[in-house]
């Protein structure tokens, strides 16, 4: 597991506008190195104004939109198009105004498609799905996306992955059906720990006062069943991106950075 690196910003305005930056030069990198590129979005208010702030850079067509495969950690388990759903959000925020593949973007399942209101048969369809993907060179049966981007919760839950709940606990599966979520909607669909750890880098979300305790919890040690943010790594880099609010109950020896 590698240390967590934080970059703290002034205010989420700006946390949105540098976190936006930050994934269009490592999409531009992953398809200069590859061809393409795989990153997994996340619901949430940081997740959307990030890729607001993302539609509107003048660096976004650096992008090779028809190279770059979408995929979500979590989503509200709703009707097609219903105004709740983390796709629905994301293509309001950028989605619709960008020429991605439609084949390579992968929303998880809604509550009124093949598998009806099963939020379990539809997480499992979503697993077949990652496993299709996934290739010898993978560590397991999902893709080895190169960044995972994760909203934290004020209780330190990551994707739909809450404390004490069944889902966090999951270590064998890589996507599960969340049934009494205490973030509405109760019904979910989640990656798993171990899916979200298959990403070569997890950024994790986290501005405004609401989530400095989360922050300090899931940075000082505590156990991911208790504050599944804590849980979030990624193979290669864990990156918390903060603003100074959500930083503001950090240990010291985290943050600020000791003058050297
Ligand atoms: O479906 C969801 O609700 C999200 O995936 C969830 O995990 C979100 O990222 C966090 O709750 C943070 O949400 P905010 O950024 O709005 O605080």
């Amino acid at each position: 597991m590698n240390t967590p690196q934080l970059v703290v910003h002034r205010d989420k305005e700006l946390m949105a506008q540098a976190a936006a930056a930050r994934l269009i030069t490592r999409i531009v990198d992953a398809q200069a190195a590859r061809g393409s590129a795989s990153v997994v979005l996340t619901g949430g208010r940081n997740g959307n104004a990030l890729l607001t702030a993302l539609g509107a850079s003048p660096a976004r067509d650096a992008i090779d939109w028809a190279r770059l495969d979408l995929w979500w950690g979590d989503e509200r388990f709703l009707p097609e198009g219903d105004p709740e759903r983390n796709v629905t959000q994301a293509r309001a925020a950028l989605l619709d105004s960008v020429p991605v593949d439609p084949a390579r973007v992968r929303p998880m399942p809604p509550s009124d498609g093949v598998h009806g209101s099963d939020a379990d048969a539809a997480a499992a369809a979503y697993a077949a799905e990652l496993a299709a993907a996934a290739g010898p060179e993978d560590h397991g049966p999902v893709p080895t996306f190169d960044v995972l981007m994760l909203g934290v919760g004020p209780d330190t839950h990551v994707a739909s992955l809450f404390p004490e709940l069944p889902a966090v606990r999951e270590t064998d599966r890589m996507v599960v059906g969340v049934h009494g979520a205490p973030k509405p909607p109760p019904t979910r669909i989640s990656l798993t720990l171990p899916a979200i750890r298959a990403a070569r880098e997890v950024w994790l979300l986290a501005a405004g006062e609401d989530k400095a305790k989360a922050a300090a919890i899931a940075l000082s040690g505590a156990g991911e069943i208790q504050a599944p943010a804590a849980g979030a790594y990624g193979r290669s880099r864990t990156l918390w991106l903060l603003d100074a609010a959500a930083a503001s109950e950090l240990p010291r020896d985290l943050y600020p950075p000791s003058l050297a």
